[in-house]
């Protein structure tokens, strides 16, 4: 079945968010007749958010080009998360814990916020959606824990996708929590030996392929030649995912994640996974904006604010301006 008539295929849809005279987003039914909210932006720019997982399985550019990659195997059977897009993972990215592999966030159905705690407001953002997750009795069993995670998904007037997440602990009687998070964002790359990721050169890792042992890796851009699966520690705000036969530049931008995974499973865990295809590594990167390294602790009441940007540019304009000092200074 292809991806198009599945996870990507809009149907009847119902406009929400009506505060303003444009509405914010369309609600349709998606692949097995799942809710998805549509956001659309008015130069052709779009994006697409399951209710199941909170999960983006879609952001095109203003030319309708998908910039997200979603596996054509990807399926939408809970309690399996949705292959591709941008899996939310919570509390618990990978196994860097006790409980399920990046945790329930990913393949729990969350709810429209039409009444979100007060956000400041981009007033020329007019395509944005809350949607917001808190965990039931089932949940509490597996991490026992009261919280609200509120994520905002907006599509920015050049179709910049921006996703905020809010976490708060709810808990009664103060009791803190901790836990570790990412925006396991699947980008769609023309060929995955013709791309390079600027940003991360000279930075410390987890390799997780080698028991999580501390690297350094060396000076040049990264390039991929096999499996990768790294956690990057203490990266800058801007990470440049360089597609060299595409001309197109991603630009990563996060806030509050101070962790950057790379990973591609590669030929050999390709053909292992069953909601992949096997050849499907070769066009596919995910570059993960991450709190892992130094879990995040809330007493009750306290409030986190997790922030990721996703734009595009030229090649040319950006290649080799990502020199890690001036990334970090804010250049
Ligand atoms: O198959 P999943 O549970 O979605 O995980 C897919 C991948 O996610 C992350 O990038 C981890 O670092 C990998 O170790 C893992 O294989």
């Amino acid at each position: 079945m292809s991806t198009e008539k599945n996870l990507s295929s809009p149907s009847v849809s119902v406009s929400g968010g009506s505060s303003s005279s444009t509405s914010r987003y369309e609600l349709c039914k998606g692949f097995n007749g799942y809710d998805k909210v549509l956001l659309r932006n008015p130069r052709g720019s779009s994006a697409e958010v399951y209710l199941y997982g909170g999960h983006v399985t879609s952001w095109k550019n203003e030319r309708r080009e998908e910039l997200l990659f979603l596996s054509s195997k990807a399926t939408l059977k809970p309690p399996k998360a949705i292959r591709g897009g941008i899996p939310i993972c919570f509390p618990q990215f990978g196994s860097h814990g006790t409980i399920d592999q990046h945790g329930f966030a990913r393949n729990r159905f969350w709810i429209i916020d039409n009444d979100p705690h007060p956000f400041p407001t981009n007033t020329s953002n007019k395509a944005f959606v809350d949607l917001i997750f808190k965990p039931s009795e089932a949940d509490m069993k597996i991490w026992p824990h009261n919280f609200e995670f509120r994520l905002r998904v907006a599509l920015g007037p050049g179709g910049e996708l921006m996703l905020t997440s809010r976490i708060r602990n709810t808990n009664p009687e103060g009791k803190p929590f901790s836990f570790t998070f990412a925006y396991h964002t699947y980008f769609s790359v023309s060929d995955i030996s013709e791309v390079r990721v600027e940003g991360l050169e000279t930075l410390d890792y987890l390799d997780n392929l080698q028991k999580k042992e501390l690297f350094t890796e060396q000076g040049d851009a990264l390039t991929f030649e096999s499996e990768v699966d790294k956690i990057y520690l203490s990266t800058p705000t801007k990470i440049a995912i360089l597609d060299h036969e595409k001309k197109r530049t991603f630009e990563l931008r996060k806030d509050g994640l101070p962790d950057a995974v790379v990973w591609n499973p590669w030929e050999k865990k390709a053909k292992a996974m069953a909601d992949f295809g096997d050849d499907e590594y070769k066009h596919m990167l995910c570059v993960e904006a991450a709190a892992v390294e130094m879990p995040i602790t809330l007493k009750p009441g306290e409030e986190w604010k997790g922030r990721l940007e996703l734009s595009t540019v030229p090649s040319s304009y950006c290649s080799g301006q990502l020199d890690p000092q001036k990334v970090l200074g804010g250049i």
